[in-house]
């Protein structure tokens, strides 16, 4: 247990007095042991001493302590007195409490009991555990009730699912913006542009959904324990209007084009592994129609695959070599029809993107099973994962 400070909730923003707490409170111990240079610094290593508790890596535990930080990301996020915010790890609460000063609600998503004891009896010391709502659980498991906006010092080794699950689910819990501590490389991604280096499929579906502005650099001295990584604070705006298109098929066409983002598209759709897919997807769906035959062809036989490009060891056999060269030629039709045979997709807006999507859709090619419904109460969580 960690033993109660009488002038805790005083001192919560005072750098000095925060050091002083953790270091004489908390042990900080990773898995893998890199938190041990702080213990080391500090003289303070005896492990499983009572009121102390285990930082870990695993879990991302780097608290961040710089007061002035704390501020500016308060700011900066425009709290509403009416606002209820979201914050997900919630840790031992130096973010929370600054926010309970401004909302009229906050809603601590901490998967993390320990954390959570320690944020509970801070909240109480400041009599703000009215306002404060936590739930003790994993953020990518959990259902979020309803809030207005997100402000969050995230573990970053859940960035890409959880901003997957807050941007592509703001059709079920709209809200004004996510404030959002992250990873410096990874947050440079979702601000990067076409042509950026940093530019990519991340980049790419978040943009579709929401706009991302830039705030800040945090450095790794305003935490505790020091990360070995460099920090950004972003927000992102969810868009009021989004283009017209079914989630699940720009998933999987951005998936398709990101996977070499560098190779041009008329490159990427003469793999034969890809036609192949594409094809069967299409004719599956009884949306592609071969042309010279009026009809779907089911029955497949060997043959001549004119102009494929060999890459990919799927079964090939499965197709026609007349009736894939016809499919390799509509494709490369869909794109010059565009101007986008020779276009790579490292360069390429969303909106571009979204219009190549369009032009494939209009000619029956589709990159994932229409046949099943959209439905954004039913994409699981695990999905996320490989949506960014
Ligand atoms: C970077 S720390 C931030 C702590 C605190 N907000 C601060 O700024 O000092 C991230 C916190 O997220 C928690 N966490 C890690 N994975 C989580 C998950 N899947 N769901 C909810 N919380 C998680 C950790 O236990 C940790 O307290």
């Amino acid at each position: 247990m960690i033993h109660r400070q009488k002038s805790l909730s005083k001192n919560i923003y005072n750098p000095k007095f925060i050091e002083e707490f953790f270091l004489r409170h908390l042990q900080t111990k990773s898995i893998h042991g890199d938190y041990d240079h702080i213990r080391k610094k500090n003289g303070r290593g005896g492990g499983g001493e009572e009121g102390r508790i285990h930082l870990l890596k695993i879990r991302g535990q780097h608290l961040l302590t710089n007061p002035r930080v704390l501020e500016s990301i308060v700011q900066t996020s425009r709290i509403k007195p009416e606002d209820t915010v979201l914050e997900i790890g919630s840790g031992t609460g130096n973010l929370t409490l600054k926010l309970l000063e401004v909302a009229k609600k906050v809603v601590a998503v901490e998967i993390d009991k320990r954390m959570v004891e320690i944020l509970c009896k801070r909240a109480a010391e400041g009599g703000l555990q009215d306002r404060l709502n936590v739930i003790c659980s994993d953020a990518l498991k959990t259902d979020f009730p309803q809030f207005d906006l997100v402000v969050a010092n995230i573990p970053y080794g859940i960035s890409s699912p959880l901003l997957a699950k807050l941007v592509f689910g703001t059709k079920l819990n709209p809200f004004r913006s996510a404030t959002l501590l992250l990873q410096k490389e990874f947050a440079r991604r979702l601000l990067a542009k076409p042509g950026d280096s940093e530019f990519n499929r991340l980049s790419v579906n978040v943009k579709l959904l929401a706009e991302v502005e830039f705030i800040m650099d945090v450095s790794k001295n305003d935490f505790l324990p020091r990360p070995k990584v460099d920090s950004s604070v972003v927000k992102v705006y969810p868009k009021n209007v989004i283009p017209d298109v079914n989630l699940e098929e720009w998933w999987a066409f951005t998936r398709t084009c990101f996977n070499k983002k560098n190779k041009t598209l008329g490159a990427t759709f003469k793999q034969k592994r890809k036609l192949v897919e594409l094809m069967k997807l299409s004719k599956a769906q009884g949306l592609y129609e071969d042309s010279t035959h009026g009809h779907i062809h089911n029955n497949y036989e060997n043959g001549d695959e004119k102009g494929v490009s060999g890459e990919g060891d799927s079964d090939l056999t499965l197709a026609s070599g007349v009736s894939m060269s016809l499919f390799r030629e509509k494709i490369i039709d869909i794109l010059e029809s565009g101007g986008f045979a020779n276009e790579r997709p490292s360069k390429l807006s969303y909106n571009e993107l979204v219009q190549i999507l369009c032009l494939f859709n209009q000619s029956g090619i589709y990159f994932h099973d229409k046949t099943k419904p959209e439905d954004a109460s039913d994409v699981s969580f695990a999905a996320y994962e490989n949506l960014l």
